[in-house]
């Protein structure tokens, strides 16, 4: 593909993703990579510079654009090389005309760069969300020491603060890794690691991980907890849920077991858990606004009945979660978010509405007070963004 095409295809994908964000379809991952698979005439230069002038459109645009093509002319007016190729050749773009519209750069669409500095973050923290996350490991010290893991991985550095912690080069090929076949590491944000720390599980606990997931908050509690006790793992998603015994099997983590509920029937399917666990996590579904630096055009599908609507079902699985804590236990909420809204806000909140329960001080080496927890941002403490509080009951 000529250098026109490469850019008519980014347009074409824009479109795509512009309309997915609109509709709440697929992630722009997910649309890229079908694009691809259609298009086997598309090598691997051309792949990687479609993706680039894609994600490089999306991160200078804070509001969604109205066409792929306002997208590409505002890219290209930051990088005139790229508007020579406007060149209305057969698989190019058409060339500019007059007063086309174009896309206005911006980190953030205005609502939440209002919501932002709300909550405490100034431009600097806003435009560190655009930045290129890096990648970052646990080592299942259930099955591996983290220093011969290091030295199996080039390049690759502890990360502070973090035992099992490891920086690896970017472009590392960690799952082609006889390692991470075996299930002695994992691919987890530093900030991920950082929050299971924080909900401070001890051997032989009986621990609710509510909102699990594929599991990835539930491998590093077992490891914490050096696999002795009991992890009952649940969540509302069948393929999400599904992928964690698996990967239990394969990081050598036995004390897990998996339990799907059915939405708004939590509490009658967890009636046998009430008043038993040491210790409930919610790492609860939320905005997501921390880890924008992987799916930068996520920040064009949020809207503020969208964050309503998380604050609610947070607020609720914390209620829902409080109850199967045992007297004494301990309750983490946990977000991948920057908003107090769904951070200290939400934390505060319940509190407030819980009188007795009390708040337990994190010493994590990272992270910033925020109201009654802890925020990890990207710009700060280089993870994703992250909100965590750790309340004990009465
Ligand atoms: C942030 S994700 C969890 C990620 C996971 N803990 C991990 O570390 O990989 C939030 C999860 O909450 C789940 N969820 C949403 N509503 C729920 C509910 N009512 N009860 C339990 N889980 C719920 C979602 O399906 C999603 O998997």
């Amino acid at each position: 593909m000529n250098p026109a095409a490469r850019i008519q295809a980014a347009i074409d994908l824009l479109d795509k993703i512009t309309a997915a964000a609109r509709d709440q379809g697929g992630s722009a991952d997910t649309i890229i990579a079908k694009w691809f698979a259609e298009r086997r005439y598309a090598g691997s230069k051309d792949r990687r510079a479609i993706r680039e002038l894609v994600y490089d459109a999306i991160r200078m645009l804070g509001e969604r654009p109205e066409t792929g093509r306002a997208a590409m002319l505002a890219l290209a007016g930051r990088r005139p090389e790229l508007a020579e190729w406007f060149d209305g050749s057969p698989y190019g773009p058409a060339p500019i005309a007059p007063g086309e519209p174009i896309a206005e750069a911006g980190v953030l669409p205005r609502w939440l760069a209002e919501a932002f500095a709300a909550s405490g973050l100034d431009s600097d923290e806003q435009e560190a969300l655009l930045e290129r996350a890096p990648l970052d490991i646990r080592v299942n010290t259930l099955k591996a020491d983290p220093a011969v893991i290091q030295a199996e991985i080039s390049g690759s550095v502890p990360l502070p603060c973090l035992p099992a912690g490891l920086r690896a080069p970017s472009d590392a090929p960690i799952e082609q890794l006889p390692s991470y076949k075996d299930g002695k590491l994992e691919v987890q944000d530093a900030g991920s690691q950082f929050v299971s720390l924080a909900a401070g599980v001890e051997r032989g606990q009986h621990v609710i991980d509510l909102c699990a997931g594929g599991g990835g908050k539930t491998l590093a509690l077992a490891a914490a907890m050096a696999n002795h006790g009991s992890i009952l793992a649940c969540d509302i998603d069948r393929p999400r849920l599904s992928r964690l015994m698996p990967r239990a099997e394969r990081a050598g983590v036995s004390i897990a077991e998996t339990r799907l509920l059915n939405p708004n029937q939590e509490r009658a399917m967890l009636a046998d858990q009430t008043g038993r666990a040491d210790v409930v996590l919610v790492d609860a579904p939320c905005s997501g606004t921390g880890t924008w630096r992987r799916n930068p055009e996520a920040r064009w599908r949020l809207n503020p009945q969208r964050l309503d609507r998380y604050v609610a079902t947070q607020a609720a699985l914390l209620d829902i979660a409080a109850d199967l804590v045992r007297p004494g236990g301990v309750l983490v909420h946990v977000v991948c978010s920057l908003l107090d809204a769904e951070g200290a806000g939400q934390a505060q909140a319940f509190l407030d509405r819980n009188p007795g329960w009390t708040v337990e001080p994190l010493a994590l080496g990272a992270g910033t007070p925020r109201g009654p927890g802890v925020r990890f941002t990207p710009l700060r403490d280089s993870t994703d963004g992250f909100f965590v509080a750790r309340m004990r009951r009465p």
